[in-house]
Parts: C-alpha cells; structure tokens; sequence
C-alpha cells in the first residue's frame, strides 16, 4: 500500500468532522431513496406516538451516509444524538455508564457495532428489548445484580460487515437498512451541491466527471471534489470543468472507472500472478500486504458491484469487463465462463 493515495480510501479522515458538506435533514440527504422514505414515515410515526423509535441498524460499504443518516435521524426525532463505537466499549461498565445518562428518546449511535466485545453485548439485549440494565455489583460471594430502568432509547447500530453481526443482535433491530452504492445522476447531485457550498462552481460536465470516478460512495466524492477544488483554484480559474475534472483526477491516479492504485494493484496481481483466478482472499491478503477486512469491506464492494470480479466458492475471479479495463487479453478458456 505504498502507492496509494490514502485520501482516495472511504475511511473517515478529519475532514470528515468538517460538517460543511454533511446534509442536515431527510430532505437534504440525496439517494437511498428507498430507505429515506420509510425513515420519514417511521420517524413521524414515533413522534407522533411521543415515543422512542424503534432500533435501527444501517449496513452497507464505508462512506454510504451511516453516521450522517443517524444523525439526521435524531435531528428530526428532535432529541440528543449520543455516538460511540464498537472497539470503543471495552467493558459492560463502560456501555452502562452511556445508557444510564441517556434521556428519554435519545438516539444512541454505535458505530462498528459488529466489533462490541461479547459481555458488552449482553449486556445491550435487555437494553434494548426491555430498557432494563442488569448489573452486578461488588465481587465473589458478595456479588449481587441490580436492575436498573433505562429510558426508552433509540440505538441505531452501523455495520459495513452485516455478516459478522451475531443473530440475537441482529434480531434485536426492528429496522433493519441497507445502504446501496449511489448512481452517477445522485452522486452528480451531490457534487454539484457541494462545489457551490466550496465557493468553486462546477458546469454540468464536470460534476459528472466527478460523479462518475467516485467508486458509487459520497465519502469518495467529496474527497475527490475538494482536491478538484485545489487545481481550480491553483492552475484554472476557480471553477469545474470537465476537462479540468478529468485532469486532476488523473494526476490523482484515479482512472476513468473510478479504481486508484489500490484496485489495480488487486486486479493486476489475479491477473497476472493467477492468470485470472480463482485465487482465495487470503493469498490476495498475503500478496498485497493488505488485510482481508479491507480487501472484503473496502476494496471488493465496488469491483463486485461494476461486474469487474466475481466470488466464487474456489475464490475470486476476473471477469471479462476486468481484463478490457486493464488493456489485457484473458488467457483461452476464462472467456466461456463469462459470457
Ligand atoms: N446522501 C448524501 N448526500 C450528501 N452527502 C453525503 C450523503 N451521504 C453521505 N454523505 C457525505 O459522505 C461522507 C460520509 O458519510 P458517512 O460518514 O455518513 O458515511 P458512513 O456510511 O458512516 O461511513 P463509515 O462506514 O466509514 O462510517 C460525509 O462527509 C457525508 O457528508
Ligand atoms: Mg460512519
């Protein structure tokens, strides 16, 4: 991972915190339209209801709008948004500290929740199906539980590993919701939204450009668009062009499909080491000096998804779309099996 640019992966950077670009409300929010519409209804049912809104987990590739969507949804609950993490919560102690200071309603965030530690877990269920925390207090033959009311709360859990999620956590969200890729019109929508918020106006054509390199996810697309922004300013004269899009996107090493070093490297080496696979994720993970969470949660989603690799039981495989982007021939035989 020398070469990569690390601004071109989805994993939160600070300038994540910078809440400039992030939309507020549902109606701002742009794509997922699916699951915006159900949120709204679910969102005016509960404050119609005076009540907490059911759970809800939100699962999908880093950089979709997880953490944005639970923030907006505690924004038009009109209540407190209290966030934490799954790594974060080392012991029951430190989740119950959390619960018993929410307030009624409130929403509580746990992102990477399919990495809580297992007597954390525990100790969420009656939390979230009765609002009660068991907690033991003191040690040895002197232990004892107390039962603590919590007040009703939200959780809203974020995963990019649904999988990973074990059954009587998953089965605890009364709204589950998956988070797809974005299409290039959304994506288009939202860089175009987002130059005019940076002060650098893009034209039709190079908010597309953008659009359409930003591997399908918003995260990506306002990072691409803020470096974008940079060669404006710099080299032209304050505004988005295609031809200015196309040229510092390049200079970034991100090519026409949206792929960076890092996805080439993935399908340079199945192609040429493996003459197009099958070749299992942990060779690919020992070959690329990159974790097998990465490669399956930040890297694989979007070749996937563009049909440039397939999944098969004996391990992954190029398909055709993969070779032509590579400007190579697959070795006789890989065509026939895809057609
Ligand atoms: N629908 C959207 N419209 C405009 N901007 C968006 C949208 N969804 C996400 N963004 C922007 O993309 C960035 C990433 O979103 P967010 O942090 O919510 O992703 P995430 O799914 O929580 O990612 P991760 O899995 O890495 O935690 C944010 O800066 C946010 O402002
Ligand atoms: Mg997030």
């Amino acid at each position: 991972m020398v070469d990569a640019d690390p601004t071109l992966r989805p994993e939160p950077l600070p300038e994540d915190h910078d809440r400039a670009l992030r939309p507020q409300g549902l109606s701002e929010f742009i794509g997922q339209a699916e699951a915006r519409a159900n949120l709204r209804i679910f969102i005016q049912s509960a404050r119609q209801r005076g009540e907490a809104m059911d759970h809800t987990l939100f699962h999908g590739p880093p950089g979709l709008g997880k953490t944005t969507l639970a923030q907006i949804m505690a924004r038009e609950l009109g209540v407190n948004f209290r966030m934490t993490s799954g790594p974060v919560l080392a012991k029951a102690g430190d989740l119950a500290a959390i619960l018993t200071n929410l307030e009624a309603r409130d929403v509580l965030f746990i992102d990477e929740i399919h990495r809580l530690n297992p007597a954390v877990e525990e100790v969420l269920y009656p939390a979230m199906e009765d609002f009660e925390l068991d907690l033991v207090i003191g040690e040895g033959p002197a232990a004892r539980t107390v039962r603590i009311e919590l007040q009703p709360f939200t959780l809203v859990g974020a995963t990019t590993r649904m999988g990973l999620l074990t059954t009587p956590l998953r089965d605890r969200f009364g709204i589950p919701t998956r988070l797809h890729f974005y299409t290039v019109d959304e994506l288009h929508e939202i860089v175009t939204r987002n130059a005019r918020k940076l002060g650098a106006p893009a034209d039709d054509d190079g908010a597309r450009e953008i659009a359409r390199r930003s591997r399908g996810t918003p995260r990506i697309a306002g990072r691409l668009l803020r470096r974008v922004v940079d060669f404006a300013i710099v080299e032209g004269d304050g505004s988005i062009s295609r031809e200015l899009a196309d040229g510092a996107l390049t200079r970034l090493g991100v090519d026409n499909l949206g792929l960076d070093g890092a996805d080439r490297r993935y399908l340079k080496l199945i192609a040429e080491n493996y003459a197009g696979g099958p070749v299992g994720i942990e060779t690919l993970s020992a070959a690329l000096s990159e974790s097998r969470d990465s490669l399956e949660e930040v890297i694989e989603p979007y070749l996937l998804q563009q049909g440039l690799i397939q999944r098969t039981p004996r391990g992954r495989m190029l398909a055709r779309k993969a070779w032509a982007h590579l400007g190579m021939t697959a070795p006789k035989g890989q065509n026939d099996l895809f057609g």
